[in-house]
């Protein structure tokens, strides 16, 4: 049952977002627990799709005061999606030409200035994707809820759309690496120099994921324009409290009231949403993916007998898959993640989002490992 617009409260301290509906794991809750009660923790937000991390869980919003904890962020700092709108043709979209040049290039980086207050090195990697779950899709516009809402954003099904998902690439593991252990004082020398980097990072990736969508459209003769960027990993003052701050660790932020993607998988919808009603108990925070249900080896054990790989280049949504990996086609097959759906429906009924448009996946393009 809905309260407000929580769903359980198992403790003072944590939200949580997820109907029955929506598979959980214990052990990502078990996770929250033991992130909300270490020291400055003062609330903590589990969104739907809430599964286990390293250490803590993602899909979450953790509240502290006078303590950030690098180690909630993530290596990630700054992974996000941003949606494109783009000049590819509905209708005349010729997929295996794209393919094609995906397959035998991947994503060229364009040519693009370079804040010259960055060192050299933040160079490397800029414009790429990434490997994992990171990715470039290009989707169609499959059901408008907010027809008003649809029209001011120029929602259309003439041309198709672009999410992209990608994060500080190595820069991120290299900033958390570099950073003492456990909670910091934000007031600290090495606080300060955590923030100042993970803030560069941020715009880092922002910047990467504009060139690594430009990249990818160039390979389709076209070009886009960004309609949203919101980023799931971060740590950023709390704006209604001071000297509280807001760790994100696969959570969208709801701060700026704009409209924002919850991806769901390769073979099933994304959902553009904007947020709506109070935000304080989800911690100005939201899903923004449907979430893992299955880890990298639990899905490929479980797929391999399933299907072959050949049959995973093509989605049951009649998208296609470009992938050169052949575990990461096992690993990031749809079934390997939560049921999006019941996710976005979690988020409607607690009022703190609402649906805007459902997009689905015309191609979608991972990078395999030591490429981009
Ligand atoms: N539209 C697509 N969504 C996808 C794909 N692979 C994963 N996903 C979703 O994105 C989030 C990313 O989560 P993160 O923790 O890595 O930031 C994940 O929860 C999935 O729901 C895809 O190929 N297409
Ligand atoms: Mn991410």
């Amino acid at each position: 049952m809905f309260s407000g617009n929580s769903v359980l409260n198992t403790q003072d301290k944590i939200h949580f977002y997820h109907s029955a509906s929506t598979w959980m794991e214990g052990r990502a809750v078990e996770q929250l627990k033991q992130t909300a009660a270490l020291p400055g923790v003062t609330a903590a937000a589990g969104m739907p799709d809430l599964h286990p991390g390293l250490s803590a869980p993602v899909g979450a919003a953790v509240q502290t005061e006078k303590i950030i904890y690098p180690e909630l962020v993530g290596g990630d700092a700054g992974c996000g999606m941003a949606f494109f709108r783009t000049t590819v043709p509905a209708g005349k979209f010729k997929a295996a030409r794209l393919e094609r040049r995906l397959l035998s290039g991947g994503i060229p980086v364009p040519e693009a200035d370079f804040p010259a207050e960055w060192p050299d090195w933040l160079r490397r990697e800029l414009g790429t994707l990434g490997h994992g779950n990171h990715f470039a899709e290009l989707q169609e516009l499959a059901g408008i809820r907010l027809p008003d809402r649809a029209r001011e954003l120029g929602l259309n099904r003439r041309n198709l759309w672009l999410l992209v998902h990608s994060g500080s690439r190595g820069h991120g593991p290299a900033l958390l690496e570099r950073t003492p252990k456990g909670g910091l004082d934000p007031e600290s020398e090495a606080g300060k120099r955590y923030l100042e980097r993970h803030n560069r990072l941020l715009a880092w990736a922002k910047r990467s994921r504009r060139l690594a969508a430009e990249g990818f459209l160039s390979l389709a003769g076209a070009e886009g324009e960004c309609v949203s960027d919101n980023c799931h990993n971060s740590v950023a003052p709390d704006p209604f409290a001071a000297g509280r701050w807001i760790h994100r660790k696969g959570a969208a932020s709801t701060e700026s009231g704009l409209p924002f993607v919850i991806a769901g998988s390769r073979g099933t919808p994304s959902y553009l949403v904007e947020p709506c009603g109070e935000q304080a108990d989800n911690l100005w925070s939201c899903a923004h993916g449907a979430g893992r249900k299955w880890n990298r080896s639990g899905a490929r054990s479980r797929l391999e007998n399933r299907y072959d790989a050949e049959a995973l280049r093509r989605t049951k949504l009649g998208g296609i898959v470009v992938c050169r990996d052949r575990a990461l086609l096992f690993e990031e097959a749809p079934e390997a993640y939560k049921n999006v759906d019941t996710v976005v429906a979690d988020l409607e009924a607690a009022g703190i989002v609402r649906v805007i448009a459902a997009f689905t996946p015309v191609l979608t393009y991972k990078s395999p490992a030591g490429r981009e």
